[in-house]
């Protein structure tokens, strides 16, 4: 286990004083994953929101190692669709930066990312003009080809094919093995078992951590 990137310390969440979480605790190391399970509303994607810092606890804290790269695949990503994007220029934006050009290695970053997760047929394909799984796959490599220390997905693998669903879980477990840290938030069993830690959520008041069996 690597050194702890995030740490989340008695975080409590109100949304107009409706509490959503109370009172969770955690702490996540470089080179792990963690999967956020859950019902539909116990709070996962606050969670997630709150660990990129989208939204700040009303107790508690959330704190990121000092320096540490963040990258963020929101579960609500639709008005990314009113954009005259091509599914290329969406992968590009992750490597994005103010008052700099994109250079060789972004793109080759990003032609790779777009390999792995068979975009490149799509490349000149807008955004609006693609099945689920594919604009999906769009806005996952947009998030894995950013170069960060945290890497938080909210259902990255929702409305994905198994084989789709594996690519994924291959390129995070080549984050993680590089020294990142992954977060992410599953509905899905088989999904969550692939991490090495799970947060189950359980409404406003409960939750619980369990280590996989090593
Ligand atoms: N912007 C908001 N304003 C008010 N309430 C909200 C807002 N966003 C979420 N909620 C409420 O907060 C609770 C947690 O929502 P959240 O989206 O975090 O759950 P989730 O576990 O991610 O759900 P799902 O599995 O359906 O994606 C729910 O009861 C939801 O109705």
């Amino acid at each position: 286990m690597g050194a702890e990137v995030l740490t989340v310390e008695h975080v409590a969440f109100r949304y107009a004083g409706i509490p959503v979480l109370r009172d969770v605790n955690l702490r996540v190391e470089a080179a792990t994953t963690v999967a956020v399970t859950g019902a539909n509303g116990s709070g996962k994607s606050t969670l997630l929101h709150l660990l990129a810092g989208v939204e700040e606890p009303a107790e508690g804290s959330v704190r990121r190692r000092a320096g540490c790269r963040l990258a963020l695949l929101p579960q609500r990503t639709s008005g990314i669709d009113a954009l005259p994007l091509t599914v290329a220029e969406c992968v590009q934006i992750g490597r994005f930066r103010p008052r700099r050009r994109l250079n060789r290695d972004d793109h080759a970053a990003v032609s790779t990312i777009m390999e792995r997760l068979d975009l490149v047929h799509l490349a000149r394909r807008r955004l609006r003009e693609l099945s689920g799984g594919q604009r999906q796959r769009t806005l996952i490599a947009q998030a894995l080809v950013q170069v960060a220390d945290i890497y938080v997905l909210d259902e990255p693998t929702v409305a994905l094919d198994a084989t789709s669903r594996q690519r994924v879980h291959d390129l995070l477990a080549e984050r993680v093995r590089a020294g990142a840290a992954v977060v992410y938030a599953s509905h899905d069993d088989a999904d969550a078992a692939l991490a090495d830690r799970t947060v189950r959520l359980a409404g406003a008041v409960e939750y619980t951590i369990t280590d996989a069996p090593v």
